[in-house]
């Protein structure tokens, strides 16, 4: 069965840096993976050139066998892919349900956007501050808008750049729980350094180091990985 995601031979070169080494990643339809690994392993670098945001040095990006590779990232998102970035992608004077509504619009004009904007607000938990202006909504508020601007165009699959990060304890939890739904109906791959938020979230994860998958498995094998301990403590991989 072709993959809904696959890399491969994936490569970028930073100058003399190669920060993705001839990577070969597969993610199949409804699959939830999580890619983690330590600082400077490569991940950030990985996720941009899965979502366009860079064009890779060498190697190949199929999304349902079709390569996307050095496409622009709107380009992607059009063929079905919902793409969460590090960097906020909200505009603060429109309120939230504006937000969302643009997002849904991109995909589906008219009466459908209306009723997506509406269905993912509503998944993501924030129909109650549809009215509030995007620039004055806390943090995690914010990222939660962005998350409903994902999901509004129901994409295939989702792509997510560390989600957690600047959480408080109370929206990780909220968090946890939406991407468990959110795989009920979308593949995702989560990017991420908080191991705990991992442990809660992941069922399979690819272990990034110097730029290359150092390990794939589920969760509790990965977790307890000597080599993946090291990795984390800057040792040596084996
Ligand atoms: N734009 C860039 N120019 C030059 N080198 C880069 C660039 N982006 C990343 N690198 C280098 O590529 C390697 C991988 O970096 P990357 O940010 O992808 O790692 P990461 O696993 O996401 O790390 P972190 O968890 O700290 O975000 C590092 O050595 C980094 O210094």
């Amino acid at each position: 069965m072709t993959p809904l995601l696959e890399t491969r031979e994936l490569t970028m070169r930073f100058g003399g840096v190669v920060a993705v080494d001839r990577v070969a990643f597969t993610l199949q339809e409804a699959e939830l993976r999580c890619v983690i690994g330590p600082n400077g392993a490569g991940k950030s670098t990985f996720f941009k050139c899965l979502t366009g945001q860079y064009r890779p040095s060498s190697g190949d990006v199929l999304f349902r066998g079709e390569s996307v590779a050095g496409i622009p990232t709107h380009a992607i998102a059009r063929r079905g892919v919902g793409i969460k970035t590090q960097v906020p992608n909200v505009f603060d004077g429109l309120s939230a349900r504006e937000n969302v509504w643009i997002a849904a619009n991109k995909v589906a004009p008219g009466s459908i956007a209306d009723k997506r904007t509406d269905a993912a607000m509503e998944r993501v938990g924030i129909a109650g501050i549809a009215q509030r202006l995007v620039g004055q909504l806390a943090h995690g508020q914010r990222q939660l808008v962005e998350l409903a601007m994902v999901i509004a165009p129901e994409p295939d699959l989702i792509l997510l750049d560390e989600p957690a990060a600047g959480m408080t304890d109370e929206e990780v939890d909220r968090l946890v729980g939406l991407i468990a739904e959110l795989n009920r109906r979308h593949a995702l791959v989560v990017v991420e350094h908080d191991m705990q938020f991992i442990r809660r979230i992941a069922k399979t994860v690819t272990v990034f180091h110097q730029g290359a998958v150092l390990i794939e498995g589920n969760v509790a094998d990965i977790l307890t990985n000597d080599q993946v301990r090291d990795v984390y403590l800057g040792k040596q991989a084996a």
